[in-house]
């Protein structure tokens, strides 16, 4: 069976140049460590907000490195320098909607300025490539959602969509706590598994 690879790509002048440390890529991994019960491998690239040097990574995780899930973080505002949608879509084979329009929807649980985002879910033959935005703590916000003090799912993350649409795109089954986000899928494309 083949194993879950997953790119992680933290878009950002100032760290990728030093001004500050990234905090994109430890919080993407540290949440993915968090979610995933199954086995996954992790390639990560920091780099400029470029539009060319964003579809450069972009086509080679999922062409050179046969990613299944690409995460971005960063560079889906209005400013001038933010073009990851853009380098995004420019890589798309095909465009998923749902995903930003969900992410939009969960952040103004948190903060009035979601609709900012341009952020954009498509596909790049196997793989689903989505773009969170540029404050780390968002990256959890988008792909857990909102949960009351109890821990109930108020908004649902985007995540809970990402293991369904990987094995429709011919990926591995992927499994995730939970507690953090349950994954759904139809009753049809539910597998047992041992645990
Ligand atoms: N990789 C990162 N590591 C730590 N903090 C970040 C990172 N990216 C963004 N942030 C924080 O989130 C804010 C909004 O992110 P945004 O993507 O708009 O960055 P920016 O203002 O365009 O600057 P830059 O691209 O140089 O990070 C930043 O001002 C910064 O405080
Ligand atoms: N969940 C969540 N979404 C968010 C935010 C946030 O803090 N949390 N920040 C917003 C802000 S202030 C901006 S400008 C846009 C774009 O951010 P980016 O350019 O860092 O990608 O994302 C928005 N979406």
């Amino acid at each position: 069976m083949d194993t879950l690879r997953i790119g992680l790509v933290s878009v950002s002048d100032r760290a990728s140049s030093g001004v500050y440390q990234d905090k994109g890529l430890p919080a993407l991994e540290a949440w993915l460590a968090s979610a995933l019960t199954t086995p996954f491998q992790i390639e990560t690239r920091l780099i400029p907000d470029e539009q060319s040097i964003i579809e450069q990574t972009l086509c080679e995780l999922v062409d050179e490195m046969s990613c299944h899930l690409v995460l971005t973080t960063g560079g889906t505002g209005p400013a001038r320098r933010d073009v990851t949608p853009d380098a995004t879509l420019a890589v798309a084979d095909r465009e998923m909607p749902g995903f930003g329009e969900q992410m939009r929807q969960i952040s103004l649980n948190f903060v009035p300025t979601a609709i900012l985002s341009r952020q954009v879910g498509v596909i790049r033959k196997q793989a689903l490539i989505l773009n969170l935005p540029g404050q780390p703590k968002s990256i959890k916000e988008t792909l857990e959602g909102l949960k009351d003090e109890d821990g109930a799912v108020k908004v649902p993350g985007i995540f809970a969509s990402v293991p369904y649409c990987v094995q429709l795109l011919d990926g591995p089954y992927v499994e995730t706590d939970p507690q953090v986000v349950a994954s759904f899928r139809p009753k049809s494309a539910r597998r047992e598994t041992l645990s």
